[in-house]
């Protein structure tokens, strides 16, 4: 019998990451859990309400679970609430995307197809890789971060707790992002980012930080 989980999620990112549990076949989706009351299924998955069925389910058997949420901030409290509550989050991974065997991975993380993770990487706990994105050698993401579709980090770079690389973003070597930034959409990162703050363009610099 295959292990039973629930998506936590029930947007955009948690499509995707049903596909890639539908197609790796490794768990049975009991169901999706929402906030915003969507009653429709997604590709034939339940919307079982809010997240307050979660300890119902945890008693009937559920005891795995993902979190599909794309804000880092939402997913990061959620995820608290899901040890509290007992579950084991479970790393969502796309077999067409590639991670190398000496890189090393948390929980709760989602690798999504294209993305790539070369060698002696560190992909920390709920981490997003998305669709495409290129997470070279020796590179360092931490918890809750999401590295948006298309994005490129060259060699030893580090993403702080929960910092957000805009699509299609590039990092130059040995760059550090720092927790809770935000690097916009298409930007090249040249120099460090602080924490809490906002890069934007080619070369990469700070504007307004309203979070
Ligand atoms: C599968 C998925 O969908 S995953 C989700 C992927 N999502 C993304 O990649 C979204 C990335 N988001 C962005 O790039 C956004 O533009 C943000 C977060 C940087 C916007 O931040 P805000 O503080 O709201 O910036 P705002 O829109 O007010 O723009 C402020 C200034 O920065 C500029 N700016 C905003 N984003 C960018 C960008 N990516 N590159 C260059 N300049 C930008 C604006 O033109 C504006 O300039 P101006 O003051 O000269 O007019």
């Amino acid at each position: 019998m295959k292990p039973k989980v629930v998506i936590i999620g029930a947007g955009g990112h948690a499509k995707v990451i049903i596909d890639i549990l539908k197609s790796c076949g490794e768990y049975e989706i009991v169901g999706c859990t929402s906030a915003f009351g969507n009653d429709k299924d997604i590709d034939g998955v339940s919307i079982l309400g809010d997240d307050k069925i979660l300890p119902i389910l945890f008693n009937k058997g559920v005891k795995h679970a993902f979190i599909a949420i794309g804000d880092n901030k939402v997913r990061k409290n959620i995820s608290e609430n899901m040890k509290i509550l007992g579950y084991q989050l479970i790393n969502v991974i796309s077999s067409f995307s590639y991670i190398a065997s000496s890189a090393k991975l948390g929980e709760g993380i989602a690798v999504m197809p294209g993305a790539v993770i070369n060698a002696y990487s560190r992909i920390h706990d709920n981490a997003i890789i998305n669709t495409g994105a290129t997470i070279d050698h020796d590179n360092e993401i931490e918890s809750h971060a999401h590295i948006a579709p298309g994005c490129n980090l060259a060699g030893n770079v580090k993403v702080e707790e929960g910092a957000f690389l805009g699509v299609g973003c590039r990092v130059i070597p040995e760059k550090i992002i720092g927790k809770w930034s935000i690097v916009g959409a298409g930007s090249v990162v040249i120099r460090d980012v602080e924490n809490y703050t906002k890069v934007v363009g080619v070369p990469a610099r700070k504007i307004n930080y309203k979070n």
